[in-house]
């Protein structure tokens, strides 16, 4: 048996980490030959909720699981820890202005920057779920100086999935047949999804482009608000869905991605597509040798630049917000 992964997920008690903790632990995201241990950091009021969870995980008898750990403390939590999964923060609650969620979301992901810097293996790899995902990913990032900023991501994977389903309803084929597809920008209502330069069944996705108003008024805007829009239907926000989509960027991350797709994610800037270097913004990527790549080269548009600038320009804001606060 090989020795096990140390994978830490925050947040464990809520409801990604219900749907994301099982789905770890039936080696979907690491492999069918990889072992894992859970070390699952809660606050402590979500300490007994977590300890449930691992009661049923238990109660699956998962061959590749190697054991859970339960913490409070991020120190402990991150200790060794190979994949680090941050779903846990602050929720925006009544009366919270943007810059009252990058401060407190500032004081959970500042501590556990330091912490997986302080503590982690060697070959970390980080994506933040919690939102604001670009954000809270820079934050984390900029708090750990030792290791190599090329493993904190942000989570635009369920955006780039929801963009695919979209297509693949529009044009009538299966999603296995809609490829490089990219979600440029922050993971929030100005992301831009971009399938300009996707291939829809053997078709360039200008095809569908053709269509400016489902374009402009029906694909973009579907895309972009879906959280939005499932919160709604729902009463909860997305969860089974975010879970899987960061199943998918970790095991992409892991295992490469299929020669001539990309996939779409959240890295930090080093100034591809003239994105301001250190921000966090999601591209389309490629994955190979355990590394993200971005995709480089892609002629925009007016269309798409516009777009792409918009979402920038909020990434610089929110940005220039937690460096007002120092927490950057
Ligand atoms: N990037 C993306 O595509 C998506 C991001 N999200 C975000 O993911 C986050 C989690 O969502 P849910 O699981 O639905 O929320 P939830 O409220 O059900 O669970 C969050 C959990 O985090 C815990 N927590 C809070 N502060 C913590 C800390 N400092 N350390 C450890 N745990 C802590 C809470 O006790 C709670 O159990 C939210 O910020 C949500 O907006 C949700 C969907 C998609
Ligand atoms: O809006 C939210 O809180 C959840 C979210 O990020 C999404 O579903 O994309």
């Amino acid at each position: 048996m090989r020795t096990p992964v140390n994978v830490t997920v925050t947040g464990a008690a809520g409801q990604i980490g219900y749907a994301l903790l099982f789905r770890i632990a039936s080696g979907a995201m690491l492999g069918p030959d990889t072992p894992v241990r859970l070390k699952l950091l809660e606050i402590p009021q979500g300490v007994k909720a977590a300890e449930g969870t691992a009661m049923e995980l238990d109660d699956c008898a998962f061959p590749l699981l190697a054991g859970i750990d339960i913490d409070d403390d991020a120190t402990r939590a991150f200790d060794g820890t190979n994949v680090a999964l941050l779903v846990g923060a602050r929720p925006r609650g009544p009366g919270m202005e943007r810059a009252d969620l990058l401060e407190a979301n500032g004081g959970i992901f500042g501590p556990q920057g330091t912490a997986i810097n302080d503590g982690a293996a060697d070959d970390v790899r980080v994506l933040v779920v919690g939102n604001p995902a670009n954000t809270n990913a820079l934050i984390a990032s900029s708090h750990a100086p030792d290791v190599p900023d090329d493993r904190f991501t942000a989570m635009t994977r369920l955006d780039h999935n929801r963009a695919l389903s979209q297509v693949a309803h529009k044009a009538g084929v299966p999603v296995s047949e809609v490829r490089r597809l990219t979600i440029w920008g922050n993971h929030s209502a100005t992301q831009y999804p971009d399938l300009f330069h996707a291939d829809v069944a053997g078709s360039p996705g200008g095809t569908l482009t053709a269509d400016t108003a489902w374009l402009t008024d029906d694909f973009i805007p579907t895309v972009a608000k879906r959280g939005a829009a499932i919160i709604d239907a729902r009463g909860a926000s997305s969860a089974a869905s975010a879970a899987n989509a960061a199943i998918d960027h970790v095991h992409d991350w892991v295992h490469g991605t299929p020669a001539g797709d990309w996939t779409s994610a959240g890295l930090v800037s080093h100034g591809e597509y003239g994105v301001p270097e250190g921000l966090v913004c999601s591209y389309p990527v490629t994955s190979s040798d355990g590394a993200w790549h971005v995709v480089e080269d892609l002629e925009l548009d007016a269309f798409s630049r516009e777009r792409i600038d918009a979402s920038v320009a909020e990434l610089v804001a929110e940005r220039d917000t937690v460096r007002s606060l120092g927490l950057v």
